[in-house]
């Protein structure tokens, strides 16, 4: 699979006045998985929201699918972004949250007692969110955002919280998705994670 899913050329990006990245180039093609690695602060979640059309770049130019990425719902049908929490429906639970993905989305990929297993959720699946552990609500959303049909997903440090146990889980999880022609750019810190990806270090000048 040689299509390029993502080009970035020569994009700077500033933030409060100062330059975040400066002059930095990536492609990506279909079914790769990318790891972006890199000091606190080098501007690794900064790439991530260029790519989903969250932050715009000073200079450059970047396209996603052939088009420069915008925060539109066409747009959202192909990627997904994992960042930080997601904003939780107290009232319902880690089953419903997950329903819930899969009743606004056609074509799941997993059904939810399946999504429940693989994240390991199952015993939690009647509590709701607010009440899990960091580590359980990072996997409902990793669960949320894999549930839905998708060909890219951009990951900001998908280990937090996570143990090591279900790093090598979400390690696997991530291999079949790539397997099946979807794309992965995550922000990560960790070494082993990232160890079979093609990995790339920002400095701290981008
Ligand atoms: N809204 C903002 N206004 C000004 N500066 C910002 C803003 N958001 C982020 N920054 C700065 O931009 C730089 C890059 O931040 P970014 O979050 O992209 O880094 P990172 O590589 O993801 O870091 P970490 O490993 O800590 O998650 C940091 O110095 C940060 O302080």
């Amino acid at each position: 699979m040689d299509e390029t899913v993502i080009t970035v050329r020569d994009l700077t990006v500033e933030l409060g006045g100062t330059r975040i990245l400066h002059g930095f180039d990536l492609d990506v093609r279909a079914g790769e998985w990318v790891s972006i690695m890199g000091a606190n602060g080098a501007g690794k979640s900064t790439l991530l929201r260029c790519l989903a059309g969250l932050q715009r770049p000073a200079a450059g130019e970047v396209t996603v699918f052939g088009r420069p990425p915008v925060d539109e719902p066409a747009f959202w049908r192909d990627v997904v972004h994992v960042a930080d929490e997601p904003a939780w429906y107290p009232w319902l639970s880690v089953r419903e949250h997950i329903d819930l993905m899969r009743a606004v989305h056609d074509e799941a990929r997993l059904d939810t007692d399946t999504a429940l297993e693989l994240f390991e959720l199952t015993g939690r699946d009647d509590v709701a969110p607010p009440r899990l552990s960091t580590g359980q609500r990072q996997r409902l959303a990793l669960a949320m955002g894999l549930v839905r049909p998708s060909r890219m997903l951009l990951l900001d440090e998908p280990e937090r919280g996570l143990d090591l146990d279900f790093r090598d889980r979400l390690k696997e999880i991530f291999v079949a998705y790539a397997v099946a022609g979807g794309t992965l750019v995550m922000a990560t810190h960790d070494d082993d994670l990232a160890w079979a990806t093609r990995r790339l270090t920002l400095d701290a000048a981008g």
